[in-house]
């Protein structure tokens, strides 16, 4: 993040030098075989240190490393001066240099640890404390609708980051919900998102959240005006909106235009980056279906992670260990996409939430000094829940031409035991069978000594796996409010480091914006053939079939 160009320091330099002169010695099976500690060597145990217990062991033994690799990778972070803009992001410094915000999500689950300096952040408690009261009064039956009835339905209406992240963690924390609480989550424009959705909503017993940082997003606004229409053709009178409507929002003027009471607010401040808001007010959804104390450990097992990632050696460092072999394949294997695939049923929407996370911080090609970078920066994140993506995307993974590192993520137990832990082994000895496949895979001469004699050279070779693909693996005992917290804190401090290395702004989104700024245009010109003016052939032309099939 100094802005200055990766490839400019010594030790990438070295890297080249490691990959080019070393890459056809990386093998994994010989690395394995040559060395019974690399386990040991090569993994990390991490134990918060106080808050309540999370433990997540990181094995990156199957990654295409020697120690002298990792030695470089460490001294490139060294270089890239990690250590010193984490401090930075910590004491709120403006390290979001194109938008000069301090970066500090990391404030919103600091519960008075680190001493922090931005103005904002003292306020963070208190939109906790109306959290927790508002969470817990439509919990417990307090809040009531316009009709005298209590909430069943919440229907968060918000996009990208006011979206994503209360959506994941509501899928993941699942076993802690009020069942009787339903959640909806409402983010396309797209008005069969919000038409599905009323459908299933009783507008004297729903919520409805509008979540957005800005308060101006197109998506968001029109989905929000769309409810409030709905809900007011049944309760007729606008003094019934401050029961069902509430806004999580920086934009205290456009809130309150839209006609919400500011008293039904929750606040936060510009320095909480979309994608890195689930612990702001933006988690409110999530305060309100698994309870304002389970938010809590949700945030506190974050700043374990958080404690973790500001204070133990770059060594031990699980963020930035994350971060470094993710270096070595995007940048000097070539890698172009980074797979995360959690055997956990409730993670589904785990790489669904890092796309952003990832994508929309590390998809830059300028350094904060305005260069173009001369190398690649943040890979493309997919992946789905195990054991579903072996049935569908793993050949691919074990057999296509491309290299795919992936990080395999497991909780060691179970939140339904089913058939005493029956459909718990099955799911993890897949979790475990697969890093080792794609590791050793199996050669040529085992596949001939399995089919035999007559079996011809063509099917012989399809059976082959090269093996040498390398994966993380990722375990802790429970997936827990807290244990789920250190994980996706984890992850944000990954990006961030990667993020340093590469010399760019992990925390704008200046991409996004050209797209917007064109549909507002075109929206203007659907109306007639001859308004569409100023596009191509192709966009002109498109913009034409539409105006022939047009019915409103
Ligand atoms: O919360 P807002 O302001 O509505 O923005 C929603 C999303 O739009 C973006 O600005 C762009 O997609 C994201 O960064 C953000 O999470």
């Amino acid at each position: 993040m100094s802005g200055r160009l990766a490839s400019e320091y010594s030790a990438w330099k070295k890297l080249q030098h490691i990959y080019d002169s070393d890459k056809s010695k990386l093998i994994l099976k010989d690395l394995f075989g040559q060395d019974p500690d690399r386990f040991s060597k090569f993994s990390v145990e991490y134990a918060s240190k106080d808050g309540p217990d999370v433990t997540l062991l990181l094995d990156y033994s199957k990654n295409l490393i020697t120690p002298p690799i990792l030695d470089t990778l460490l001294t490139l972070a060294k270089e890239a001066e990690v250590e010193t803009y984490r401090d930075k992001m910590f004491a709120g410094e403006h390290i979001n240099t194109s938008e000069d915000r301090a970066v500090l999500h990391v404030a919103l689950r600091n519960f008075n640890d680190f001493q922090i300096q931005e103005a904002g952040t003292e306020e963070v408690n208190s939109v906790l404390e109306h959290m927790k009261e508002f969470s817990e009064s439509v919990r417990n039956g307090e809040w009531k609708g316009y009709t005298g009835k209590t909430i069943n339905t919440i229907v968060n209406i918000g996009i990208g980051g006011s979206d994503l992240g209360p959506v994941m963690v509501i899928e993941a924390l699942k076993p802690y919900s009020k069942r009787d609480l339903t959640a909806h989550f409402v983010s396309n424009i797209d008005g069969t998102h919000i038409a599905e959705t009323l459908r299933e909503c009783d507008p004297e017993r729903t919520i409805f959240i509008i979540a957005s940082k800005t308060f101006t997003t197109q998506e968001t606004i029109t989905n929000a005006e769309t409810a409030k229409e709905w809900f007011l053709s049944s309760a007729k009178d606008k003094a019934h909106v401050a029961k069902h409507f509430v806004a999580l929002s920086t934009n205290t003027k456009a809130v309150t235009a839209f006609g919400i009471d500011e008293k039904n607010m929750f606040q936060f401040w510009d320095w909480v980056g979309g994608r890195y808001s689930l612990w702001s007010a933006i988690g409110l959804s999530i305060a309100l279906v698994i309870g304002f104390n389970n938010f809590e450990q949700l945030l506190k097992g974050a700043h374990g992670m958080d404690k973790h990632f500001k204070e133990t050696p770059l060594e031990k460092n699980l963020p930035v260990l994350l971060a470094l072999v993710g270096v070595w394949y995007n940048d000097f294997y070539g890698a172009q996409t980074h797979a995360l695939l959690p055997y956990d049923q409730y993670l589904h929407k785990f790489a669904d939430y890092f796309q952003q996370g990832d994508m929309e911080s590390n998809g830059k090609t300028v350094t904060k000094g305005g260069h173009r970078v001369n190398y690649e920066t943040g890979p493309i994140i997919w992946g789905a829940a195990g054991t579903n993506g072996q049935h569908s995307f793993y050949q691919l993974v074990h057999q296509g031409t491309k290299l795919i590192p992936a990080d395999f993520i497991a909780p060691a137990t179970t939140h339904n035991p089913i058939r005493n832990s029956l459909h718990h082994r099955i799911l993890l000895s897949n979790f475990f069978a697969q890093p080792e496949a794609l590791a050793f895979g199996k050669t040529e001469e085992q596949v001939r000594k399995e089919l035999g004699s007559g079996a011809s050279e063509a099917l012989i070779k399809s059976k082959v796996f090269e093996g040498n693909k390398p994966s993380n693996s990722i375990m802790f005992p429970l997936l827990t409010p807290a244990t789920l917290g250190a994980l996706v804190a984890l992850y944000e401090h990954k990006i961030f480091t990667q993020g340093v290395i590469w010399g760019i702004n992990s925390f704008d989104q200046m991409g996004v914006e050209l797209g917007k700024v064109l549909a507002k245009n075109i929206l203007a010109q659907l109306e007639k053939p001859e308004d569409v003016v100023g596009h191509d052939s192709s966009t002109t032309g498109l913009i034409h079939y539409y105006q022939k099939y047009r019915k409103e």
